[in-house]
């Protein structure tokens, strides 16, 4: 679909409900870009950037980035890409984040995968990720075609020290207690759209079919 203003998008969802899966098949099928919050935090810390060294013990013990730091960074990000359309993963997961979002630009359309947390538990404890391109793969439901190496490249996987067990239960309850109350912030602004199920192939189609009525009423 050829866009013909800029689409402004955010998905939200709990710690691996398929947001980074999802924005991929949007990436593909819409060509707005991704910007996720989680993939630009990995990075500063893989470079051994001042941010990324500080943030680092943060986001291993499964906590929130601190909000004046997150939107910083990511309306720094936004702003060289001014005039593309995008999608944001990750970003805001607190009001106070999605406030600052809304002091620089209305968002267009919030999409909330709805996946209950006894489903994300199991995934992510078999997440593999490439950290360059933030492509993520399961041991179960989306294999590399050779194990622990990425499809595109050939280097490397690697297990988020962030998905073990113990930091995933304080993922998810950080997620209800901060980032729930965002979701009533957009459903209040009458932008947010949910979309509830166990299986991304199933809640797909779903998102695919909502963002073709929502970008062709938007062009
Ligand atoms: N079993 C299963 N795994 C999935 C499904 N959708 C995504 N995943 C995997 O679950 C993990 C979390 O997905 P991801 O897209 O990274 O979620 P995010 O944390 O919300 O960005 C990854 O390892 C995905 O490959 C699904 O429908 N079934
Ligand atoms: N908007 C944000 N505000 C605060 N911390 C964040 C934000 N985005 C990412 N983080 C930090 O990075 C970690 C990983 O984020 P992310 O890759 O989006 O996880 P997931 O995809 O599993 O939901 C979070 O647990 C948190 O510590």
């Amino acid at each position: 679909m050829v866009l013909q203003r800029v689409v402004r998008a955010v998905i939200m969802g709990p710690p691996g409900s398929g947001k980074g899966t999802v924005s991929a098949r949007v990436i593909k099928s819409f060509g707005l870009k991704h910007l996720s919050s989680g993939d630009i935090l990995r990075a500063n810390i893989n470079a051994k950037t001042e941010l990324g060294l500080l943030m680092k013990s943060c986001i291993d013990q499964g906590q929130l980035v601190p909000d004046d730091v997150m939107s910083r960074l990511i309306l720094n990000e936004l702003r060289t890409i001014e005039r593309r359309s995008w999608l944001l993963d990750g970003f805001p997961r607190t009001v106070s984040q999605a406030e600052a979002l809304d002091d620089a630009y209305t968002v267009d359309t919030v999409i909330n995968l709805n996946v209950p947390f006894q489903t994300i538990r199991e995934r992510l404890t078999s997440r593999w990720t490439h950290l360059p391109s933030g492509r993520v793969y399961n041991t179960d439901f989306n294999p590399p075609k050779v194990a622990g190496l990425d499809d595109e490249t050939g280097e490397p996987l690697i297990q988020r020290d962030d998905d073990k067990p113990e930091t995933v239960i304080r993922r998810l309850k950080s997620y209800e207690t901060q980032t729930e109350p965002v979701l009533e912030y957009y459903r209040s602004k009458g932008v947010l759209e949910s979309f509830t199920g166990t299986e991304t192939n199933k809640i797909w189609p779903h998102v695919e079919a909502f963002l073709h009525r929502k970008l062709s009423s938007i062009n």
